[in-house]
């Protein structure tokens, strides 16, 4: 694992359990987790293995049933919700299958707006910033479009972009690339491994084994556990193919 820099983010014994189906469904099962700061980590298992549960609960949009989860060193468990969400808009980032911007405003101002909800008083700065950010992602030429008037795949960059305005410490990524086409999804994995070679850790759920390629670590749950994990080292180009045999050879031996 790429811990030089430290912890980012840890997890001891994180249980959850949904009490509303009958009967209540234990979906992780003590998950111990480390993810060093500057880390891409992936998640990976079969469906219902419990990767999104657990992005939710590491990233405080769920609550767990039992466990702890620390950001830098912070006990995000006994935060108060108020709390939380300052966290979440301060220090986090996050993508979606889907991106869901608003309707009535360009693409610009939603990226836009996260930004000026975490510091008001800021909106030069953070206009600069995004205008940067749709510089470096390709974008800015479709600043002023409707959010039906882009590609997914730009629709998808601009959602890193409005991941990245806050400067969030890490980046959740749920399925980012489930609804592209595989070249979209290749613009929006250079995108990711551009973030990632930036500085900024990553957590990234995917089904996809090229795009779990690039990152620096597969984690795979089976059943709410986590089964194994293996180091990657840092994506290259050059090695891209290499990579992905050696990543589908082990996922196969996980039973992927
Ligand atoms: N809010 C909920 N209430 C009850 N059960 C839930 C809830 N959310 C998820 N589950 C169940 O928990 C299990 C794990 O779901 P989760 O979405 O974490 O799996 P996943 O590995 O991300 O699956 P997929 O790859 O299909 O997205 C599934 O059996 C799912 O039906």
């Amino acid at each position: 694992m790429s811990n030089a820099g430290g912890t980012m983010l840890e997890s001891r014994e994180l249980t959850k359990t949904y009490y509303s189906t009958d009967p209540p469904s234990q979906v992780l099962d003590g998950i111990d987790l480390t993810v060093g700061r500057g880390e891409f980590l992936v998640v990976m298992g079969a469906s219902g293995s419990g990767k999104s549960t657990l992005l939710y609960n590491v990233s405080g949009m769920d609550r767990p049933t039992g466990g702890s989860v620390s950001l830098e060193g912070r006990d995000l468990t006994s935060l108060g919700d108020r709390e939380m969400s300052r966290v979440r808009l301060t220090r986090m980032g996050f993508i979606f299958q889907q991106a869901y911007f608003l309707a009535n405003l360009n693409i610009r101002d939603n990226i836009l707006l996260p930004a000026l909800k975490a510091a008001p008083r800021e909106k030069a700065a953070a206009s600069s910033r995004v205008d940067a950010l749709l510089e470096r992602f390709g974008i800015a030429h479709v600043g002023s479009h409707g959010i039906t008037q882009v590609s997914g795949g730009q629709l998808q960059r601009a959602a890193i972009c409005r991941a990245l305005a806050c400067e969030p410490a890490v980046l959740f990524a749920d399925e980012p690339t489930g609804a592209l086409n595989s070249s979209m999804s290749a613009e929006v994995m250079d995108a990711l491994t551009d973030v990632h070679r930036e500085g900024t850790t990553i957590v990234m759920v995917t089904h996809d084994p090229a795009c779990a390629a690039r990152g620096d670590r597969v984690i795979y749950l089976r059943d709410g556990l986590l089964l194994d994990s293996r180091d990657l080292g840092t994506w290259s180009e050059e090695q891209s193919s290499r990579r992905e045999d050696e990543l589908y050879a082990w996922l196969r031996d996980m039973g992927f």
